[in-house]
């Protein structure tokens, strides 16, 4: 099943701008809605973005045609016909789900509304919704347009059909879906999580340097990065926050570390201050 012709995204960001790109490059016609001072900036991140992949890997379609099927606006209304909208507004419940029902009210019963929430409940983001059994998750990886996973996460009141229609959207933006019920991390952030915070214990107590707990990791389980150089690269604040609330929903196993705390309060954030469990010299391009 082809992706939807017109697809809208609510919160043109690091996130909505990728998400848009990603369903360009697929062929759909998108409308990216975000607040008016932003505007210019997020429509010309997703120009530069899609060039950057046309260069890369050539494109199905001219690249005018390409760009001239998006839009970039302030004003909601314009989401009004779009058979499937994704919003990727910041992580704050209240902003989300005041987003989310404004926008269900503008569109056809039968489009589909998704979130691209990272840690907040489905179910609770459809309780302010008229029709639940048409909302779902979609949680895309950053950056989009490099990730080839998307968390496809099934409430209790999303009909089977959507979530079936969702999985062969994602496979034709030429990624995987992944289908998790709606539980706190979902699939990837809990394991994620879990492996890091076992990382972070160990090197806590000395049972290994951070080179070695990480060759554990590449060389033994073929991991890409070990746990710790990608804690650094997803930031230790964004970890520490992820790890509180899973503590708070599944238990003292997600508890952090004090290490991991220590280092959060010292500003150790990983690559994007520099330093973390290892050294960013070049925090931009990353190092080895
Ligand atoms: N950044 C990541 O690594 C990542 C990964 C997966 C999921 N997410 C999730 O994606 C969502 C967006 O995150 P992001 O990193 O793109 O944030 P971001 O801050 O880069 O983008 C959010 C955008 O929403 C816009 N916005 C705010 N209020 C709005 C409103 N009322 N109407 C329309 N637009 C509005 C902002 O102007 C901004 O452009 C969050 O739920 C986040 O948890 C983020």
């Amino acid at each position: 099943m082809s992706v939807p012709a017109r697809v809208g995204v609510l919160g043109g960001g690091r996130m909505g701008g990728g998400i848009a790109h990603a369903f360009l490059l697929a062929g759909a016609q998108v409308v990216v809605v975000d607040r008016p001072e932003v505007l210019d900036r997020a429509r010309d991140g997703i120009r530069v973005s899609v060039d950057r992949s046309l260069e890369r890997h050539g494109a199905s379609r001219p690249r005018d045609e390409l760009l001239g099927a998006l839009e970039v606006v302030a004003d909601r209304r314009a989401l009004a016909d779009r058979e499937l909208v994704i919003e990727a507004v910041p992580e704050l419940p209240e902003l989300k789900a005041e987003a989310l029902g404004g926008v269900e009210a503008l569109l056809a019963p039968d489009a589909v509304l998704a979130s691209n929430t990272s840690s907040l409940s489905i179910d609770g983001l459809a309780t302010g919704l008229r029709r639940p059994q048409r909302f779902l998750g979609l949680h895309f990886f950053n950056p989009v347009p490099a990730s080839s996973l998307v968390e496809v996460v099934r409430g209790a009141a999303t009909e089977p059909s959507i979530v079936a229609a969702a999985q062969s959207w994602v496979r034709e933006l030429g990624k995987a879906p992944v289908t998790v019920a709606d539980a706190p991390g979902f699939a990837s952030s809990r394991l994620g999580v879990a492996l890091a915070l076992e990382a972070i214990r160990m090197l806590e107590a000395g049972v290994a340097s951070a080179d070695d707990i990480d060759a554990a990791m590449t060389l033994g389980y073929r991991h890409q990065t070990g746990p710790l150089r990608t804690t650094d690269i997803v930031g230790l604040d964004v970890r520490l926050d992820i790890a509180e609330h899973l503590a708070a929903e599944l238990g003292d196993r997600f508890e952090p570390p004090a290490l991991l705390r220590r280092m959060v309060a010292e500003g150790r954030l990983g690559r994007k201050s520099g330093a973390g469990f290892f050294d960013w010299p070049d925090p931009e391009k990353g190092a080895r």
